[in-house]
């Protein structure tokens, strides 16, 4: 679903990324790890459209990337909701964006499911940091997206909504599965969520490993399972 072939990036003399081929497949969901500063964030703003690549290819469903797309969502650490719209005009904002018909039913089905019942007319200074990031989660949604991009989505949160936020992306993606790109700085999260884990290793950007978790789902934080494949990337982190 997503194909990376031969793809660097400059920031004027900033060498972020080097060489990076990858491949993400339509079901897949591939975590990437690696050290502050590695280029983690630059290549999934290349793969969202967002930044154009120095060289390099980048196809999603068989097509080359040049701009945001309705079929790619994104969702960042803040949940950058507009103040002065209601959740549900927040949760509808790409429908509008992307001119794509009435969603209104399936935003209030989201937001239920995302135990946001009756938040609906509130505006986001009204809730919480969790609460605000779950309207991120069900906007990026709404669109039916075929490709998620997500970086450190659930970073600014505290340690027990991030679990029930990392649990709630488990039980969408194994209910709808989609291509997942999913940035963190947490091993946990990582092993948790992922198929296949990239580490990047920094200045230039370039791919150290990728492992595969091959673990059955659901998984639970702490299942002892998750610990080999945890210390296995502990040590690559050192090593990368
Ligand atoms: N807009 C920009 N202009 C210039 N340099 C940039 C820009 N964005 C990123 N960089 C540089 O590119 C490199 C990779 O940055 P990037 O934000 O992708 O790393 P990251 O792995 O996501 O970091 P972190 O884990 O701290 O969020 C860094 O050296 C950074 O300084």
């Amino acid at each position: 679903m997503i194909r990376l072939s031969g793809v660097s990036h400059s920031f004027d003399g900033v060498h972020a990324l080097d060489g990076i081929d990858l491949e993400v497949g339509e079901h897949e969901f591939v975590a990437v790890i690696g050290r502050s500063g590695c280029g983690k964030s630059t290549l999934l703003r290349l793969v969202a459209g967002l930044l154009t690549p120095s060289h390099g290819r980048i196809l999603v469903a068989g097509s080359p990337v040049t701009r945001p797309r309705r079929d790619v969502s994104v969702m960042f650490q803040r949940p950058a909701l507009l103040p002065w719209r209601t959740v549900l005009a927040n949760v509808l904002l790409p429908i509008e964006v992307f001119g794509l018909g009435d969603h209104r039913e399936r935003a209030h089905e989201l937001l239920e499911l995302a135990g946001l019942g009756g938040f609906e007319q509130r505006r986001p200074h009204e809730l919480s940091g969790g609460m605000q990031q779950r309207v991120s989660l069900c906007r990026s949604l709404i669109q039916s997206p075929r490709v998620m991009l997500m970086d450190e989505p659930f970073s600014a949160l505290d340690a027990i909504t991030r679990t029930e936020l990392s649990l709630e992306l488990q039980r969408v993606q194994l209910a709808q599965p989609r291509a997942v790109m999913f940035v963190t700085h947490s091993i946990d999260e990582a092993v948790l969520l992922a198929d296949r884990i990239v580490v990047l290793s920094p200045r230039p950007g370039r791919i150290h490993r990728v492992v595969e978790v091959g673990l059955a789902r659901p998984r639970a934080l702490g299942q002892v399972e998750l610990d080999a494949v945890s210390r296995e990337l502990r040590g690559l982190l050192v090593t990368a």
